[in-house]
This record gives C-alpha cells, sequence and structure tokens, in this order.
C-alpha cells in the first residue's frame, strides 16, 4: 500500500516570526476520511500514478492528529477589512503543514482547515462542521472544472466528534491546496506594524513565489510590477465569477489572494434566475457583494493592497500615489475586456465588439425581467445551435416564449451570419456550462452527508467536474431548479 509522498518546502518560515505562529497537533477521537481528491493527489506528487492507495490508513494525518515527519505546521497571521470594518485576524482554524513541492516544480500549500485552536483563534474553537467543509470541496473542485483559478480541495476527514454550533453536527477537517494562502490581509498585517521591511520582505517573498519574473533582479520598479500584476488577476478572476454567475459573499479582503485563486468559500453560491442585486449571505444585509458589486468590490480590495505598497513604491509621496491610482485604475478596464470576452462567446462570437456586446447586455435585461434562469438560459441557446431545437430547460419557458425575446433572437441570428455554424456552436459549448452547482442540489447532497449517505455528494461531484457536457441525461438532474420562494435572496450558512 502507498504512502503519500509528503516533499514539503517551508518557505514561508523565511519571514519575519511576526508572519506566523507554531500550530500543535490535535486530537480527535476517531477520524475518517470521507472523501479524497485522488487526481489532484497525482497532480501534486504525493501519490504516483497507478499507485494502489488506502486515504483509510491517513485519516490521523489528513485531520492533524499526527503531521507528517517533514512538516513544520504553522498557523498565519493576517488581518483584513470584514465588510469595510479592519481587524486583526490570521488563522484561527487552520494549520499550513508545508508546501508541497509539485513535479511541475511549484509549490503548493497543504492546509488543515477546521483542525483546533491556533495562537490566532480568540474565542473560537478552532474547529469546523462537516457540511460546510463539503460544501468547500464540492464548489471548489466545480470552479476548477469550470476553469476558474481556485483553492482546490485535497480530502474531507470527519473528526468523530460533535461541534458546537446550531444542532451539534458533525466535525470535519477540510484539506485545501494553493498555491499560496497570501492574502491581501496579509499585506495589511505586514503595514500594521509600521515597519516598510516587514511590507518588503513580503513583497519580495510573493514576487519570488508568484512573479519570478519581476523580482527586484529582473525589474526596475518590481513593487509597482507586483501590484499591477495582482490587479491584473484579480480582474480576470472577478470576470470569471460573473461569467459563470458564481457570488462569493465574503469578498473581504483577508479572502482576497494575491495569487487570484477563489479563496473562503462561506457564503457562496451561482445564481438561479438572473438578477444583479442577487445576494446569498444572510449577514450581507446591505448588499455589499451583491452579484453586479463584485467587480467595484475587487477593486476596493486592490486599494487596500496598493495602500499598504505605498512607501515602496517610490520615496515621493505624490509619485507613489501616481503610481498606486495608475494600477488600481487598471483594474476596470482589464475586468471589462475578460468579462465581455466571456459573454461574447456564450453567444458564440469570437470578440466583443460593441455590436456583440450591445446583444449580451440586451439579453441580460430580459432575462432580468422575464425572471429567466442564467445557466439554463444559455444552456437552452446552446443545445439549440447545437441542432437541438426542442429542448427546454427549466426557468426559461417565460423568456423563450416572450416577443421582445423573439425579436432579440433574431437580432442575434443576424449578427451570427456568415459565421461558420459549427464553429458557433463548439464556442458555446465551451463557453456555456450546462451544470453549475446549484444551491439547492448541494444542499441536498451535504444533508444526505450528514445523514451519512455519501453517494448524492458523489454523484454531483461526479457531474461538476465535467460541467460542459450538454444533452447529457444526468446532467439533466441537475439542471433541475427548484422553485424559490424568494426570488433573489437565499440564505446559506458557512
Ligand atoms: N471556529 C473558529 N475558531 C477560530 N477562529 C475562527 C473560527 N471560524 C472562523 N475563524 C476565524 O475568523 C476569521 C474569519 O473567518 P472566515 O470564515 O472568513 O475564514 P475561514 O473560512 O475560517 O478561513 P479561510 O478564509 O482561510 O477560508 C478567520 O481569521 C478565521 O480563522
Amino acid at each position: 500500500m502507498s504512502e503519500l509522498d509528503w516533499q514539503f518546502a517551508h518557505s514561508y518560515r523565511t519571514l519575519p516570526p511576526r508572519f506566523y505562529a507554531s500550530a500543535v497537533c490535535a486530537g480527535f477521537p476517531n477520524p475518517h476520511v470521507l472523501v479524497f481528491n485522488t487526481p489532484l493527489a497525482h497532480e501534486l506528487g504525493l501519490l504516483a500514478d497507478g499507485a494502489d492507495f488506502d486515504p483509510q490508513t491517513h485519516a490521523d494525518v489528513l485531520c492533524g492528529n499526527r503531521f507528517p515527519a517533514q512538516a513544520h505546521a504553522i498557523a498565519q497571521a493576517y488581518a483584513g477589512h470584514q465588510f469595510g470594518h479592519f481587524a486583526v485576524l490570521g488563522d484561527g482554524r487552520a494549520t499550513l503543514i508545508g508546501e508541497q513541492r509539485t513535479p511541475n516544480g511549484t509549490l503548493a500549500d497543504v492546509q488543515l482547515k477546521g483542525n483546533g485552536r491556533t495562537p490566532y483563534s480568540r474565542r473560537g474553537d478552532g474547529k469546523a462542521a462537516l457540511a460546510p467543509m463539503l460544501r468547500e470541496y464540492l464548489i471548489s473542485e466545480a470552479m476548477h472544472a469550470l476553469g476558474i483559478p481556485t483553492t482546490r480541495s485535497l480530502a474531507v476527514v470527519r473528526t468523530g466528534e460533535r461541534v458546537y454550533r446550531p444542532h451539534w453536527p458533525d466535525g470535519a477537517v477540510l484539506v485545501r491546496t494553493a498555491q499560496s494562502h497570501i492574502r491581501v490581509g496579509t499585506f495589511q498585517f505586514a503595514a500594521l506594524g509600521g515597519e516598510v521591511s516587514d511590507v518588503r520582505a513580503l513583497a519580495d517573498y510573493t514576487l519570488a513565489r508568484h512573479f519570478p519574473d519581476l523580482t527586484p533582479e529582473a525589474q526596475a520598479s518590481p513593487y509597482c510590477a507586483l501590484l499591477h500584476a495582482v490587479v491584473a488577476r484579480q480582474a480576470r478572476l472577478t470576470a470569471l465569477w460573473q461569467w459563470a454567475g458564481f457570488v462569493h459573499g465574503v469578498m473581504n479582503t483577508d479572502n482576497s489572494a494575491i495569487s487570484g485563486e477563489t479563496l473562503d468559500y462561506g457564503p457562496c453560491a451561482f445564481l438561479d434566475n438572473y438578477h444583479p442585486d442577487t445576494v446569498f449571505s444572510s449577514i450581507d444585509h446591505h448588499g455589499r457583494y451583491r452579484y453586479a458589486n463584485q467587480a467595484p468590490m475587487a477593486q476596493w480590495n486592490m486599494a487596500r493592497l496598493a495602500e499598504t505598497l505605498l512607501p515602496l513604491l517610490d520615496a515621493d509621496e505624490h509619485r507613489a500615489l501616481a503610481q498606486a491610482y495608475a494600477a488600481v485604475n487598471g483594474f476596470m478596464p482589464a475586468f471589462e475586456q475578460h468579462y465581455r470576452t466571456k459573454m461574447a462567446q456564450r453567444l458564440g462570437f469570437a470578440d466583443n465588439e460593441q455590436a456583440h456586446w450591445h446583444l449580451v447586455e440586451c439579453l441580460l435585461h430580459l432575462m432580468m425581467r422575464h425572471r429567466a434562469d442564467y445557466t439554463n438560459t444559455f444552456a437552452r441557446l446552446t443545445l439549440a445551435q447545437s441542432g437541438n431545437r426542442n429542448t427546454r430547460l427549466d426557468g426559461t419557458d417565460a423568456l423563450f416564449a416572450a416577443d421582445d425575446f423573439a425579436a432579440w433572437h433574431q437580432a442575434w441570428q443576424q449578427a451570427l451570419q456568415g459565421c461558420p455554424p459549427d464553429t458557433v456552436a463548439e464556442r458555446m459549448r465551451t463557453a456555456n456550462p450546462a451544470v453549475i452547482p446549484r444551491n439547492a442540489h448541494v444542499e441536498t447532497a451535504l444533508a444526505a452527508a450528514e445523514q451519512g449517505d455519501m453517494q448524492p455528494f458523489h454523484d454531483l461531484l461526479a457531474v461538476l467536474q465535467q460541467p460542459f457536457r450538454h444533452g447529457d441525461e444526468t446532467c439533466r438532474v441537475y439542471q433541475h431548479v427548484p422553485a424559490q420562494d424568494e426570488p433573489y435572496r437565499t440564505f446559506c450558512g458557512t
């Protein structure tokens, strides 16, 4: 039976000691591995291809009861603006056990989430409940399959103890991997002590780890280049969220990853019917992180990052500010470019010229007016364009029967004239997912898992791992849109 081949680096520990604290092993009574991501283990170099592996024999390591011999477990310090209010935070329920050297030469953080208290836990228990950890596994893997940069999920381990939450649910640990867990909030933490040398140390570390082409050795203005590079990644990420109809729900600066990966799957969810004001988080009373506000909020987070870098940008305050403004102001044009291109592809266009974008805008407006389902509308158009004209999908009937939609459809088909139909259909099939992790289906799978039945979870996961299989019968079950009482707001726990 194979072992997991941990090849750890501990580069984060080269930062000044105030950036982290040592973490200790957990003592869970009866850990049981519920789900293990074998393909990801291969990608990370943890398992050889074809290896005979039983994750159960690694339950103690995967839940944090025992650290691998090569581990130097730490909790990372960070700060963050949470719903606009600044707080000093840190991993209160997470432990970085090491940075795995992957076969392609990069480092990937291996972090346990929910494995108990750390020096940053404040009054929290450091634990996590089963359903939210399985939810993070499911949605992060769905995001990955959709081509959206994200932290990944290696395993979920039920710990064998109950945690103090409503209904005393089972406790669990998620094993999460990431290009890194450096956050905008990590830079805010670095700047907090007032030592420019701390910000410089973190910036240099970030450059070396994520942007090796931009290091001080390679660039005249490495810190300005770093800011531009992070802005570019965040702009692309946010555009992909908008394209997919993903509402992150808690875009605090401590959840904004410098790597440009989606981080923290607490109150997130995907749109059912299209409406720009959709909010899923029950604590987001003013809609700060509503669907339509995600790009401005991501840009706001970039401004917070820029503030921390000001002393490194230029000795002259005005010149530093000018550089910061220029970088942060680059967010919206980059976002628009990515978003419009992806949305034009949804309608089969290769480019996002104004006339094509106008068609997208008009369709979104019609979808809002007719309360049409976002994903299913594009999936139905895709099937129709592929010659499958009679396929009806939930949440699209009112739209497709409307006169204003017929006029739009005619204009769209006219715009497509001259484009090879097969190319258009193929472009649409790859730009429009057939399935997304709809809240209702996710909740059903999690409820079954809480009762000890993991089959619905695995069935849903299998479909989400191949989201572009239009017309597939298995997909159809998950294209069903259950009736909603609340039109635009859904509540989901974290
Ligand atoms: N049960 C808990 N015990 C201790 N600290 C906690 C607990 N739950 C959350 N925290 C801490 O509260 C802060 C905000 O929590 P949030 O839910 O945004 O993060 P998270 O989901 O725990 O972690 P991440 O952002 O890494 O996914 C973080 O510093 C987190 O570590």
